[in-house]
């Protein structure tokens, strides 16, 4: 082990056990959201179903067969397996690294890694969200909503293909890891393979395209799975209409859920250089985890509830209509504001008059504004966010509200894990900061 490589010694997720139950868990539960929740299998159960009676109505699927049957994994893989959506999903993702090499964008430098290398990244995923989105429109003005619809119609073949390419990404990934001279996530080199695979051995595994250099990880965690979700969304809008007599049928709760998402998507993309200073690219290393995260999680997760919708077009009328925009705006207000303001103080670019103190590291931690409220404001916003984004589908299932109470035990957790590094990086300065600011998300609360 070299000095800048030293052995992972602290397991996280439960160590290898933990890793393999959520590799596993993972594409489960997005196969299980999908059968559990779709028109196919009989729409979504109400709060009063239980699991047993959700199973034995579950008909159209061959899963009452015994596991140790061959006929029943090869009922599963003709349910699953789509080679038209799956092609179209690879010339999705050859679509978005061509746009990446070939559009133009700045070239921004991360933050100095341990190495004491700083790397520059190509900032252009706003204007390849702006081609999708520019060439997706037109097919629908030019050629009418149902010609949108596919990926409603495909959407497990699709969902499969991604989680193909997760996996295939994860064990390349991990195979040019052991290049000389690779820098190590210093999570992710226990010499454990399986834990390792999952959690990332490499910090930025890196690939030359046609003379540029290609980060894989930046790339993923915008690109490919984020602007598929926008994608998909859209499509469940389109379905809709084509149900509802035209897009003038779309219902209100389908257009909050659409606008909201497409919202927080393109605002994600817009402030791109922002992800160069979140956890996943400085800390984490880039395994399954945030394979499969950002390109079968994100898109075929979060868009649960569009897809809900379709089947199920609920009509809120103006004063449900209000309230929710006025919680994703709370929500959203506090993400912005949170994430500028550390942003821009990180960047050197303005301190907007925040209170601060220098640690020892010669890092400053921000005192007062959002970070003076909790130590992880935007948190926060961001699960207001995540709830106002179940709210329109109504409460006649809890399905629809899986992703903000996911999204809670995924922020609680990681915001532990974000203290536990922060302990690490600054020692007593940072017990100094937990008590100016005591509470983890919520201000005064939690
Ligand atoms: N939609 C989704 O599924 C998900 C969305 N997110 C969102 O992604 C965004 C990024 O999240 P994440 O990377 O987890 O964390 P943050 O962007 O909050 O980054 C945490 C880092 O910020 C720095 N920091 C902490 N406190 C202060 C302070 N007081 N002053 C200055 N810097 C400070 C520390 O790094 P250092 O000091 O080294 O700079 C810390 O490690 C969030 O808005 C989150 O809501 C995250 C996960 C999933
Ligand atoms: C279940 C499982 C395997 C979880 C892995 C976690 C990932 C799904 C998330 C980790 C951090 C993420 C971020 C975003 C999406 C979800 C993942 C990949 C993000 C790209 C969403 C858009 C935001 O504006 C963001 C750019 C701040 C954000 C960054 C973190």
């Amino acid at each position: 082990m070299s000095k800048l490589n030293p052995r992972t010694t602290k397991y996280e997720f439960l160590g290898p056990p933990g890793a393999l139950l959520i590799s596993i868990g993972v594409p489960s539960m997005i196969y299980g959201l999908y059968y559990g929740c779709s028109e196919q299998t009989g729409g979504c159960p109400p709060p009063t179903l239980t699991l047993s009676k959700l199973t034995s109505e579950i008909t159209t699927l061959p899963l009452t067969l015994p596991l140790h049957e061959l006929s029943w994994w090869k009922g599963l893989w003709h349910e699953v397996w789509d080679t038209d959506a799956a092609l179209m999903y690879f010339a999705w993702y050859a679509f978005c690294v061509v746009a990446w090499r070939v559009l133009p964008g700045d070239q921004v430098e991360g933050i100095r890694m341990r190495d004491g290398n700083v790397k520059k990244y190509k900032i252009n995923a706003f204007s390849t969200f702006l081609l999708a989105l520019g060439l997706v429109t037109g097919v629908i003005f030019r050629y009418g909503p149902e010609n949108f619809t596919f990926l409603y119609e495909r959407w497990i073949g699709f969902a499969t293909a991604a989680i193909f390419m997760s996996v295939f990404q994860a064990f390349g990934v991990y195979a040019i890891s052991f290049r000389e001279g690779a820098l190590l996530a210093q999570g992710g080199n226990s010499g454990n393979w399986v834990y390792d695979w999952y959690i990332g051995r490499q910090l930025n595994p890196t690939l030359s395209i046609f003379g540029a250099e290609f980060d894989i990880k930046s790339f993923n965690e915008l690109r490919p799975g984020l602007i598929l979700w926008a994608l998909i969304d859209i499509s469940m809008m389109c379905e809709q209409a084509v149900r509802r007599g035209g897009i003038g049928g779309v219902t209100d709760s389908m257009w909050l859920v659409l606008l909201f998402q497409v919202g927080y998507i393109a605002d994600g993309l817009y402030n791109e250089p922002a992800i160069l200073t979140t956890m996943d690219i400085t800390t984490d290393g880039f395994g399954f985890m945030l394979s499969v995260g950002d390109l079968a999680w994100v898109p075929f997760v979060y868009s649960l509830q569009a897809r809900y919708l379709v089947f199920h077009p609920l009509v809120l009328g103006p004063v449900a209509t209000a309230l929710i925009i006025a919680v994703n705006a709370t929500g959203y207000h506090i993400f912005r504001e949170a994430n500028g303001q550390k942003n821009d103080f990180r960047n050197g670019k303005d301190t907007r008059g925040l209170e601060y103190f220098t640690t020892e590291s010669g890092s400053k931690l921000i005192t007062s504004g959002w970070w003076g409220r909790s130590r992880h404001p935007n948190y926060f916003g961001d699960l207001l966010m995540a709830l106002a984004w179940s709210l329109p589908t109504g409460f006649e299932t809890p399905i629809t509200y899986f992703y903000v109470t996911y999204f809670a035990v995924l922020l609680i957790h990681r915001q532990r894990r974000d203290d536990e590094n922060c302990e690490k990086k600054y020692g007593k300065d940072w017990d100094k900061y937990k008590k100016i600011v005591p509470y983890r998300i919520i201000p005064y609360v939690y």
